[in-house]
């Protein structure tokens, strides 16, 4: 098996897994939240382990082994993006499994379970065409201060969704057209679905237009922009003048 095709696999499994034990119907809230993070990473982490056994992992539901930091290849993962989301009842969470090689996320797959889809890095372009005013797509809950700045020069419209993963997928898939994230975030939110928008030709960058680096000691990674090539350079003039 590749890695994109174990990528896509593990994602799947533990997206379907996340689906049974939400369906199941025995926890709600906060608790379904914790018992779907945990399950999903246990599931992840013993394939990775099983498939890749030399390979480091860096997950947001397990210790972190700074070791890594030496390693070439580390799975980035997050088992459950847009734990929120899921524990609400809603469509908008993922599952994100990434491979970050010398630090650059080269190989993923992003699982949106609620709408059956698992897209990777295999694919070669975006799922179909951008729209004439542009859709940003942001956090339903912190949305970015530079967001509308960026809605008013491009004359766009903004649109709140949960998940890192799914808003990266949502322009992928050809929902929207732009997404801006600033103020907080980690690698894990944000490897596998940056994988998986570059190799569909997207611009993936800090919003000061700096490239993003994975597998640093300090893995937070507070801002990003994912966005249809055609627009970057606009919405870098906004946010680079708004610093
Ligand atoms: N200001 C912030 N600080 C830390 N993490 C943040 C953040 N804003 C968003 N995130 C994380 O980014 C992911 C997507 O957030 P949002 O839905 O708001 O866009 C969520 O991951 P998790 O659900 O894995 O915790 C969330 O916790
Ligand atoms: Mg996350």
């Amino acid at each position: 098996m590749t890695d994109v095709e174990l990528a896509n696999a593990i994602a799947r499994e533990a997206g379907e897994l996340l689906c049974s034990i939400r369906s199941e119907g025995k926890q709600q809230g906060k608790e379904l939240g914790r018992r779907g993070d945990q399950e999903a990473n246990t599931l992840i982490l013993d394939r990775l382990k099983e498939a890749r056994p030399d390979d480091f992992v860096l997950s947001e539901e397990a210790k972190d082994d700074l070791s890594r930091c030496a390693a070439k290849r580390v799975w980035i993962v997050d088992p459950l993006d847009g734990t929120r989301e899921y524990s609400e009842g809603r469509e908008d969470w993922a599952v994100h499994i990434g491979l970050a090689i010398d630090g650059v996320p080269v190989i993923g797959a992003v699982a949106l379970p609620a709408l059956d889809l698992v897209l990777d890095t295999s694919l070669s372009a975006p799922l179909s065409d951008g729209a004439g005013s542009p859709r940003i797509v942001v956090s339903r809950t912190r949305p970015p201060r530079e967001a509308e700045a960026v809605a008013e020069a491009l004359r766009g419209t903004m649109v709140p969704m949960g998940s890192a993963g799914a808003k990266a997928m949502a322009v992928v898939r050809g929902e929207a057209d732009i997404y801006i994230h600033s103020g907080g975030q980690y690698e894990w939110d944000s490897c596998a679905p940056v994988a998986v928008a570059k190799a569909a030709g997207l611009h993936a960058s800090r919003i000061d237009g700096a490239p993003l680096i994975y597998n640093c000691e300090d893995v937070s990674l507070p801002d990003l922009l994912i966005c249809r090539p055609e627009h970057a350079e606009a919405v870098l003039a906004v946010t680079r003048s708004a610093d």
